[in-house]
């Protein structure tokens, strides 16, 4: 379980998040909604330990994780999918698949079969360089790349994001199917409405570093809900 307690982030001078509070529990999907600009990614990058807090706290399982540098939570099971997919461009997908080996012990330093399973076009793309793929084949090299470090926390920033329709639909069924299986918290920034609403059980809006809205999805009014993150 995820736990972020009233935290701040800045940039400099500038405030990008003020007292937000969000949860993320394992069997769920939370999801965070907001206009551009309003501190999803920020919120994500705290997660994550690419950006220090300036107040607050991060727990997960119980532990205070707010200091510790990024490669330890990833070693402790929170794996990140980057808005834009920071595909290595010049490895091949096999090496980025593999770039997750260095956080796991040795005996366990082999891509999952269901890695390619749940993904086959990266079964059939091995040789191929990360940059020669579509964007909606690194989409999901950068969710595979992910799943390789066996992750209890995935967050994922934008999967949707200048994909097309079919593989958002592909990409949705992998989100739902890791879901179901209740081993893995799921944390999902999204701009696209009904992707999100589709397969969330939380959501926590943003509105210019703030929580504004937050519970679970059935309980969420449609009309406010969409009036907070339509422009
Ligand atoms: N590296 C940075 N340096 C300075 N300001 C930043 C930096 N990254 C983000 N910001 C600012 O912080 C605020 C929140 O940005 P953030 O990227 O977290 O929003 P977002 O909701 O993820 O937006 P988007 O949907 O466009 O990705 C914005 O005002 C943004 O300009």
């Amino acid at each position: 379980m995820l736990d972020v307690e009233t935290i701040d982030l800045h940039y400099g001078a500038a405030i990008a998040l003020r007292g937000v509070s969000i949860n993320a529990r394992a069997g769920d999907v939370t999801c965070l909604l907001g206009r551009n600009g309003v501190g999803k990614t920020s919120l994500l990058r705290a997660v994550t330990g690419v950006h220090p807090v300036t107040r607050g706290t991060i727990r997960w399982n119980g532990d205070d994780i707010t200091r510790l540098p990024a490669y330890e939570r990833a070693r402790r099971g929170i794996a990140s999918v980057p808005q834009g997919r920071d595909i290595f461009p010049l490895l091949t997908v096999r090496d980025n698949l593999e770039t997750g080996f260095g956080l796991l012990p040795r005996r366990q330093r082999r891509i999952p079969d269901e890695i390619f399973e749940l993904f086959p076009i990266l079964g059939s793309m091995l040789r191929r360089r990360g940059g020669d793929l579509s964007g909606g084949q690194q989409q999901q090299l950068a969710i595979g790349r992910a799943l390789v470090t066996r992750p209890k926390l995935l967050v994922l920033d934008e999967p949707t994001e200048g994909i097309q329709p079919s593989i958002i639909k592909d990409i949705g069924r992998v989100i739902e199917l890791l879901r179901s299986r209740g081993e893995m918290a799921i944390l999902l920034v999204e701009q696209y409405y009904e992707f999100a609403r589709s397969l969330a059980q939380q959501i926590t809006v943003l509105d210019r570093g703030q929580v504004v809205m937050a519970g679970a999805a059935e309980t969420l009014d449609e009309t406010v809900l969409r009036g907070h993150v339509t422009i």
